[in-house]
């Protein structure tokens, strides 16, 4: 799928770069939301410079032909209008420098405010999206794109902006020329054309060469990663990779190099070539006027007039010509931005959610439940039936990839199912209110996060409303083990915990465990599910975390996910998954007598401890 998305990208023409400017609209919509007054603000003013270029040319001509008259006079005498004209002129020439600061200034914090902005709504839009959108490998370039591109989005919105100011621009100086004469126009079109069907062929080149370089530029952002960073080093020195890795570099950049030359230097002597032709256009003009000033047709203010607009023009035309490469292909990466947003949630609330149910009086009932992950032809679990009753703990065994973690997935509705259904109380787990859903159930993940922040802002992740609640941070530390660690630690609770972060402390596997715990202890969830989260714990501290576990959670469900067995007898009773179906279940002592799967396993687990 990759292959076939890097071609498509190949083929992206100019008549598609083109295309993406319909983007536009829309983004600007966002960044008048991001803050309509000072948008406001920057289109005046960026129309009122886009008069001067004009304005001081023509107060220019008035001022050359008033000073040629003066002086034909003779007589030497101050002209009073005269003055008011250099005295405009001055004017306009420091409002120009003015507007321009006044200008740039905007551009800066509108691009800030609107970066704030598009950073809120990319994480807001994300965090209501569903998981397996966010396992999809297509979706997931499309985030990482829409995030990436902030900076370049924040470029884009003043480049706009300048584009449509030299626009205007040109609009009044070309209607200064089509007054005093139209076929100047045409032959500043003689002079600019080539230079724009140059730059455009050559703009094409490079994109497509620079498209069709992604998956090699992306692997060398990987080899640069790997040959050079803090989490790799231990491995590559002691399997001394860093000569492969530099030589794959080399070899790989070394091509890059040669592809990017040639383009460079074609572009480099056509751009050239058609640069002498711009010149030739613009002193062909020049004679023109000139003649034409000898003969009496324009006064000197106009020749002086004529010949600045037109050099004005040229160079205005060639550089908004040149920006369009650059805005067009920040209209491009909209596209990804704006099919961001366009993805909406498959799992949500249905128009009249129910509320959860306090305290859950006849459990959750599993019938024939079946599910496929996205883009999967196999059963992650089928014919799941089961009910998970009130005051239940409940263990799932079975090998890697048989099925467990699914299984809760399912229960806390990250996932909904493929077939089947699962009841709580009777009632489908969608007509529930899917927050209050999450907020009843504590869930510690297999690969639950280490966020890079305090002891304390760690455990209170688990029920972020309390984070100023000291006693109870403490209290659910206590419970599962992890205070011992925090008064070991330099700054106790406020210890910033990870290597990201300035003295910041690395804790082992097993205490990141303890602290990760200790988050399904800080709400008062019906229902806790707890998927090996003990798997890096030393025996000792196992025990006593379940041990505590059992008495914290009477009264309330539970899920266990564990591969040690000593963890899951404890349990009332246990599913063995296999193949994503339910092979055994029931009471440890039960499935003993039976002698089947769960016998074997316990067995041989056994054996490994004698
Ligand atoms: N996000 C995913 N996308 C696609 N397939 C997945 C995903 N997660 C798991 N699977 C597949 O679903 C099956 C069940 O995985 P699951 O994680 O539920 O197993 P498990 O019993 O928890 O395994 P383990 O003991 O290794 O944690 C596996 O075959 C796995 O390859």
């Amino acid at each position: 799928m990759k292959k076939e998305r890097v071609r498509a990208q190949q083929k992206i023409s100019f008549k598609e770069r083109l295309g993406a400017l319909k983007n536009l609209p829309a983004f600007f919509k966002l960044v008048w939301q991001a803050n309509p007054a000072m948008m406001a603000g920057n289109i005046a003013l960026r129309f009122i410079k886009a008069a001067i270029p004009f304005l001081l040319l023509y107060t220019g001509k008035l001022i050359i032909d008033k000073v040629v008259h003066i002086s034909g006079r003779h007589d030497g005498g101050a002209e009073y209008n005269l003055w008011v004209l250099v005295a405009i002129e001055f004017g306009l020439a420091l409002l120009s420098d003015g507007l321009t600061r006044a200008i740039s200034l905007l551009d800066s914090l509108m691009g800030d405010l609107f970066s704030n902005h598009t950073s809120v709504r990319i994480m807001q839009h994300a965090a209501a999206l569903d998981l397996d959108q966010f396992e999809d490998a297509l979706f997931y370039d499309k985030l990482e794109r829409a995030r990436q591109q902030t900076v370049g989005r924040t470029v884009l919105l003043s480049q706009v902006m300048s584009q449509v100011q030299d626009l205007i621009t040109m609009g009044f100086l070309a209607a200064g020329l089509l007054v005093f004469n139209p076929w100047l126009i045409l032959l500043l079109i003689v002079a600019i054309l080539p230079a724009f069907l140059g730059e455009s062929y050559f703009n094409d080149q490079t994109y497509a060469l620079s498209r069709g370089q992604t998956p090699q530029r992306r692997e060398l952002d990987y080899l640069r990663y790997i040959g050079a960073s803090d989490e790799t080093a231990k491995e590559i020195k002691m399997f001394s990779l860093s000569g492969f890795i530099i030589n794959r570099f080399k070899t790989l950049s070394e091509k890059f190099y040669i592809d990017n030359k040639r383009i460079a230097v074609k572009r480099s002597i056509w751009g050239t070539f058609f640069a002498l032709l711009g010149s030739l256009g613009y002193y062909g003009a020049y004679v023109f006027i000139i003649e034409r000033t000898i003969t009496g047709a324009l006064t000197i203010g106009e020749l002086t007039f004529l010949a600045g607009s037109f050099r004005q023009l040229k160079s205005l035309l060639e550089g908004v010509l040149a920006r369009f490469t650059t805005v067009s292909q920040g209209a491009i990466y909209l596209n990804d931005f704006f099919e961001f947003f366009d993805i909406q949630p498959k799992i949500h609330n249905t128009n009249k959610p129910r509320p959860f149910p306090n305290p859950i009086l006849r459990g959750f009932t599993f019938e024939n439940v079946g599910f496929k992950y996205l883009h999967s032809e196999r059963w992650a679990n089928r014919h799941l039936s089961f009910t998970l009753h009130p005051a239940e703990k409940l263990a799932l065994v079975g090998e890697n990839g048989a099925g467990k973690s699914t299984l809760v997935k399912l229960l806390a509705r990250l996932y909904d199912p493929t077939e089947g259904r699962i009841l709580l109380d009777g009632v489908d787990l969608k007509e529930y209110d899917l927050t209050e859903l999450r907020q009843h159930i504590g869930i510690i993940f297999q690969d639950f996060l280490r966020y890079q922040m305090t002891f304390s802002q760690n455990i209170a992740a688990g029920n972020i409303d309390q984070q100023d609640n000291e006693a109870q941070i403490k209290a659910s530390a206590r419970q599962s083990l992890a205070d011992e660690l925090a008064q070991k630690l330099p700054r106790g609770y406020k210890q910033m915990l990870g290597k990201r972060f300035a003295e910041g402390v690395e804790l082992s596997g097993g205490e990141w465990q303890k602290v990760a715990i200790a988050r399904a202890y800080m709400r008062d969830a019906q229902l806790i599910i707890l998927d090996e989260p003990t798997s890096a714990l030393d025996a000792r501290a196992e025990f006593q975390v379940f041990e505590r576990f059992t008495d914290l959670t009477k009264g309330k469900m539970a899920v266990l996910i564990s591969h040690r067995f000593s963890t899951v007898r404890m349990a009332d009773r246990i599913i063995v998954l296999d193949r994503g179906q339910i092979a055994e279940i029931g009471s440890h002592e039960e499935l003993l007598a039976r002698g089947g799967r769960y016998a074997e396993l316990f067995s041989l687990q056994a054996m490994g401890y004698q």
